[in-house]
């Protein structure tokens, strides 16, 4: 048992009806935009826990981003529908009270990184605090989950730094430490190594990855998918509203290549 177990035992007087992980399914479901513009069109596909890290690549403007927001319910589906099981329990994200508890389930890295109210905190530590006070986590667990988050994480050193401190890196590590602090029971991450270095990138997915934790993510990174050590099990491709690929992440990023050599050539003719 991995760091999961370990942070799932400290909320366990809290929340004992926290999942250990969750299946996603989309049933034809797709997002159009107010302003008529295609997020995804009608999608249907099941993401169980034996797929403990999905990765979503794809061109930008292809649809990454709002399928992951369907997954974890910031997006409503405009068509077709949406499930989240956990512990046998089916929740349905246009419904409102179901949709409190995937929230609570998912934890979201965004492309914006960490949430605005981190840059108004003294400190990263307190910004992590504020919201597990929020919901009275006890001290003693509060100081427990954010001393293991922050060494996982390689933030222990940059705890009493204020979020506009950190280099983008660190701000990376937080954003994912963020999500963990309530201990979900899966992540979708969008880009959570966007616009970093290979180091710095090769940091964030180590930490990421070497957490025992679900993670549904999309990436321009195409090496980072296929590295042996980030076990990768599954990589879907999505291209024009559209999953084009559902696959091992060798046999998407070949595909993947040739569809951007196509469309090079296309291009060009
Ligand atoms: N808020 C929005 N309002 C209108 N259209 C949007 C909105 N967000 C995204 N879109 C459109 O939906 C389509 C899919 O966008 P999406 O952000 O899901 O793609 P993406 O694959 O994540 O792209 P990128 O890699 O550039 O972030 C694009 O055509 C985009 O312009």
């Amino acid at each position: 048992m991995g760091s999961m177990g370990f942070f799932d035992s400290l909320f366990s007087s809290k929340r004992p009806e926290g999942a250990r992980d969750v299946t996603f399914t989309l049933d034809q479901a797709g997002h159009t935009y107010e302003d008529g513009n295609i997020g995804l069109k009608p999608t249907s596909l099941t993401i169980t826990p034996e797929s403990k890290r999905v990765a979503v690549i794809g061109l930008n403007g292809s649809g990454k981003t709002t399928l992951l927001q369907l997954l974890d319910g910031a997006l409503a589906a405009t068509s077709g529908s949406v499930r989240v099981d956990a512990d046998g329990v089916a929740y349905d994200p246009s419904a409102k009270r179901d949709l409190k508890r995937i929230e609570s389930m998912i934890g979201r890295v965004r492309r914006e990184e960490i949430p605005n109210s981190y840059y108004k905190a003294d400190s990263i530590r307190e910004a992590i605090d504020e919201p597990l006070k929020k919901h009275k986590v006890p001290e003693s667990e509060r100081q427990a989950i954010i001393g293991n988050l922050f060494a996982h994480f390689d933030l222990a050193a940059v705890a009493r730094e204020s979020a506009s401190a950190l280099d983008s890196e660190k701000r990376h590590l937080l954003a994912i430490a963020s999500a963990l602090s309530f201990s979900p029971a899966a992540i979708v991450a969008d880009e959570p190594t966007k616009g970093l270095d290979e180091v710095a990138s090769a940091h964030v997915a180590k930490a990421l990855f070497s957490y025992d934790k679900q993670v549904v993510f999309a990436t321009h990174d195409t090496e980072l998918i296929t590295r042996a050590e980030y076990a990768i099990d599954r990589t879907l491709v999505v291209d024009d509203h559209q999953v084009v690929f559902d696959g091992g992440p060798h046999e998407a990023v070949a595909f993947y290549t040739d569809l951007i050599r196509a469309k090079y050539e296309a291009a060009k003719a």
